[in-house]
């Protein structure tokens, strides 16, 4: 069996993921080791207002207070982890959902509790319990709540913690699975971009929003990877043996 591929499944798209992206992942799973993580942050909206919890964000990462963390805890770990292994199971996939509390998998610190309260960033991740299970012919499917010595636990962002789980993997491959085609300049696909680029890209305000984490987690993982992509979760991604959608590198590669 071939190298690890670390799949992260947006909340933006998860509602919407086609049969044709559970194609793809069939296919790439007859060739690859793949671990998926995946985020939920509409639902968690949805929910906080449900509930009347208020909700903000500062830079891109939800101010989460105990209330939120509840929540976070439930969306995340609870609801969209279970309906997500249950689609891959009939897809015919081995899923094993888990949140980075089981196993220690995804040891957790504050990042900064003043501003932003539970929001954890990623200290250790148990690669030896993911190498079990993928040896075992698992998919695990790891929702981004994690934990620390204590056993407090961190509401975590979902690409952040795909870009840790990829760094300690040595994956081969990172993939964002999202609810747009790559990164749009002008409305078109960039199919092909580097760390240097991407900088110049948030400064000029052509990458915005949810794209910021995004492209933030695949500069730090690119310190190891060779490779990060962005694809859409609404289209195949993966044909003839060719990926569809935004490739980044660290540098321009010379041929
Ligand atoms: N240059 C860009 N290209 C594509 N999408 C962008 C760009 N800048 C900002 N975005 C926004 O980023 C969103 C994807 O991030 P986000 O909503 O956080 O998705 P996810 O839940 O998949 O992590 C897109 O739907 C789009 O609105
Ligand atoms: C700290 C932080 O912002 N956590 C995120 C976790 C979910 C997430 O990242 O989901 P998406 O991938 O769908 O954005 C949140 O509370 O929304």
């Amino acid at each position: 069996m071939g190298e690890t591929i670390v799949i992260k499944c947006g909340g933006s798209v998860l509602s919407e993921l086609s049969p044709s992206f559970f194609e793809s992942l069939q296919l790439y799973a007859r060739e690859k080791k793949i671990v998926i993580v995946h985020g939920g942050g509409p639902e968690i909206g949805q929910m906080l207002k449900k509930l009347c919890v208020p909700t903000e964000f500062v830079n891109g990462l939800r101010k989460t207070t105990k209330d939120v963390l509840e929540v976070a805890e439930m969306i995340l770990a609870g609801k969209v982890n279970k309906q997500l292994v249950g689609i891959l199971q009939q897809y015919g996939l081995s899923a094993v959902g888990v949140s980075g509390v089981d196993a220690h998998l995804l040891e957790a610190t504050a990042i900064d509790f003043h501003t932003l309260g539970y929001v954890g960033e990623v200290k250790n991740v148990n690669c030896a319990f993911l190498e079990t299970l993928l040896r075992d012919g698992y998919i695990p499917v790891i929702a981004p709540i994690g934990a620390d010595e204590l056993g407090q636990t961190y509401n975590i962002n979902a690409d952040t913690v795909a870009g840790a789980v990829a760094k300690a993997l040595n994956a081969q491959q990172l993939l964002f699975v999202t609810d747009v085609p790559g990164i749009l300049q002008d409305g078109v696909v960039v199919e092909q971009t580097t760390v240097d680029d991407i900088e110049r890209m948030i400064a000029t305000g052509v990458i915005t929003g949810g794209m910021i984490p995004k492209v933030k987690a695949a500069v730090a993982a690119l310190e190891k990877l060779g490779e990060v992509m962005i694809v859409s979760g609404k289209t195949p991604f993966y044909a003839n043996g060719k990926l569809y959608g935004t490739s980044i590198w660290k540098e321009v590669e010379v041929y």
